[in-house]
This record gives C-alpha cells, sequence and structure tokens, in this order.
C-alpha cells in the first residue's frame, strides 16, 4: 500500500508560499468515460524555472496530468491555474485554465509549450518552416497561410535554430532529420511560442542513451536561459526573476535523477513522492513503482563480467558522473 504521508515526509521542493507559480495544480481528478480513474486529488505548484520530472510507472497517469494541464483531455474536477506571464509579455495575472471558454484557452495555450515523444512534426515542411509553426498563434491566419511570418520571428527562428545546434539545416525537410535533431526542432517550435511552461510528455523515449542525455541537457538549459534572459530584462539579480518552468513526464528515472530539479513520483494517479532527485531512495521507488530489488544488481557465480544496473523502465542504467547541477537560478528555483 501507497502511503502518500511517508512519501511526502520527504524533502519537498516546494515554492516559497510567498512567490507566484507558473503552474499550480488543485486537487485535480480524472476519470475516463470508461471509468478509469487516471487522477485523483492531484495538487502541485511549480515554481517559475523549476525543471520537474513526473514519473511513475506505466498507467500512473502522468500523460494523463499533462494533457490535463492544457485542457486536451477534460479534467473531471479540480482547477489548472497559469501564473503571472513573465516579464516582457502581456499576459495577465494568474489565469484558472479549467475556467476558461475555447476562445480564451485558445489564447492561454499559445503561453504554454508542449514537446512531444514523436516530435509531432509537419514532414514535408522545411525546419525552419516547423519552428515558425510556434507562431501560429499569434499571427494573422493570412500570414501564415501565405508563409509570410514578420521579420522579427523569422530572426527569432534562426537565433533558436543556433541554439539547438541545427543552424545549418533551417532549410532542410523535417522528414531529411535525424530523431535527435527533429527533437531539437520540437523544442525550437515550443520556444518560438514564447512560452511561461514547457509540457514534455516522453521526449527521449524514441532516442539513444547518447542523444537522450543531449536533449534533456538542453531542454534543462533553455529553462535556464529564459530565467536569465527575465533577469537581464527586469534589471534584477540572478536567480531572483522568473524563467521557464517545465514538466517532463519521463520513463527512465537516471536521467530524471541527472537532469531534473524536482521529481514528482505519481502512482495510480496519486502523488507518492514530491522532492529532490536525491531523495530517490530504494524506498521510494518502492512507492512509486512497486517491489522490486532497487540496488546494484549482484553477479552470481557463474558471470563475473558484471551486469548492467537496470532502473524500473527496464532500460540500462549508466553512471556517467554527476552533472554540475551549479547554477545560481537554479538553486533559486529549488
Ligand atoms: N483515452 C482513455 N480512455 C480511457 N482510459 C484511459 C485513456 N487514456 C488513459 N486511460 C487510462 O488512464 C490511466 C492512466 O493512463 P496514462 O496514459 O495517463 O498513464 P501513464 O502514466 O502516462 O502511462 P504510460 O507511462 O504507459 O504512458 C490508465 O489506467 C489508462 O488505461
Amino acid at each position: 500500500m501507497v502511503c502518500p504521508t511517508t512519501a511526502s515526509s520527504a524533502k519537498r521542493v516546494s515554492p516559497d508560499a510567498s512567490s507566484p507559480s507558473a503552474l499550480r495544480l488543485a486537487r485535480l481528478s480524472k476519470r475516463y468515460p470508461a471509468g478509469d480513474r487516471a487522477l485523483s486529488d492531484v495538487s502541485l505548484s511549480v515554481p517559475p524555472g523549476q525543471v520537474l520530472g513526473l514519473i511513475g510507472p506505466s498507467g500512473a497517469g502522468k500523460s494523463t496530468l499533462i494533457r490535463c494541464i492544457n485542457r486536451l483531455v477534460e479534467p473531471t474536477s479540480g482547477q489548472v491555474f497559469l501564473g503571472p506571464a513573465r516579464p516582457g509579455s502581456p499576459a495577465p495575472d494568474e489565469i484558472e485554465l479549467t475556467a476558461l471558454g475555447r476562445r480564451g484557452l485558445r489564447r492561454a495555450r499559445r503561453r504554454i509549450g508542449m514537446i512531444f515523444q514523436e516530435y509531432a512534426l509537419v514532414e514535408r515542411l522545411t525546419v525552419m518552416e516547423n519552428v515558425l509553426s510556434g507562431r501560429l498563434g499569434y499571427v494573422p491566419f493570412w500570414r501564415s497561410w501565405l508563409r509570410r511570418f514578420p521579420p522579427a520571428d523569422i530572426a527569432n527562428a534562426y537565433r533558436l535554430l543556433d541554439r539547438v545546434g541545427l543552424a545549418e539545416h533551417a532549410d532542410k525537410r523535417a522528414d531529411a532529420l535525424s530523431g535527435g535533431q527533429r527533437q531539437r526542432v520540437g523544442i525550437a517550435r515550443a520556444l518560438a511560442q514564447e512560452p511561461d511552461l514547457l509540457l514534455v510528455d516522453e521526449p527521449t523515449a524514441s532516442l539513444d542513451p547518447k542523444t537522450s542525455r543531449q536533449i534533456m541537457r538542453l531542454l534543462r538549459e533553455v529553462c535556464l536561459e529564459a530565467g536569465r534572459a527575465d533577469d537581464t530584462r527586469r534589471g534584477s539579480g540572478p536567480g531572483s526573476g522568473r524563467g521557464l518552468a517545465a514538466i517532463v513526464n519521463i520513463h527512465d528515472v537516471a536521467l530524471a535523477q541527472q537532469f531534473m530539479m524536482r521529481i514528482v513520483g505519481l502512482r495510480a494517479g496519486r502523488i507518492v513522492y514530491d522532492g529532490p532527485p536525491e531523495g530517490l531512495s530504494p524506498e521510494v521507488l518502492t512507492q512509486i513503482y512497486g517491489e522490486e530489488d532497487w540496488g546494484p544488481a549482484t553477479e552470481d557465480a557463474g558471470h563475473s563480467g558484471g551486469a548492467p544496473e537496470r532502473h524500473p523502465a527496464g532500460a540500462t542504467q549508466h553512471h556517467p558522473g554527476p552533472e554540475p547541477p551549479t547554477d545560481q537560478s537554479m538553486a533559486g528555483a529549488l
């Protein structure tokens, strides 16, 4: 039996009550028409600039949670609040997404970038056109239909492509790219929206281990960079600004531990862990995933070569050494 109180006794990584959240969920629940209860009373607050990893076994409700936030899936009950906009954006103070009508929701969704496992690019369009499609919510229909985006959007798209390492591929068709390159386009497209929140659904599920690490590192870096840009815009000191928050649905616990600032573990639609990555002890992993020997694999008599360690998603766990989580703004976000 999972015990939320035990799990929450781990050090919590919650925002200061006085600081505004980038995202706030209040008792969010979802029951699908077929009767499956996918989420039960999920309450969560994500501060600006925080990159949060959502982990849990298959069917725990991770995708449902991500999709309830921007109402691609309608929650059955509970509330979703999107925090005040980052500096330089004209958006209003905290808004309740769950109270919005169609038009209001369409406007609010501009502020939420989505990054998908399967990239969701338009294959026959160029890399640049795919990135510019992130601006579709902002430009008049005729401009997008004629593919006449404002020069500032085009300049920004080039800057973003340069940032994600694809400057030389701008004119290539999306279907000519590798999986890792496609995901970089997906990240650049989401950033072109100038979002306040990124929802990221299994971004590395189709990628090899090295590319997965590169993508996770890039995600984390762009969120931190957004915070620094906000600080500069506000003329404030490092770490005091807002920055881009992200919720990343991720199966790979080792990757989550290395690149996420905070981990939320879901089991059967409920939060059973909310704390720092280093709090994912074997006991906590058992609370999240169930019984398993989470310690290193032991060698049996016939195998002296050292069996690879397994993580809960079943893939090999790598130990490439600690990532350098030293950024001040990250400390601020925690
Ligand atoms: N469209 C749907 N209709 C009915 N039930 C659904 C639907 N989508 C998901 N569910 C159910 O909701 C629960 C949570 O599913 P969800 O896909 O959110 O879990 P998950 O943690 O993302 O799983 P996975 O890691 O395998 O993707 C499961 O019991 C699933 O069967």
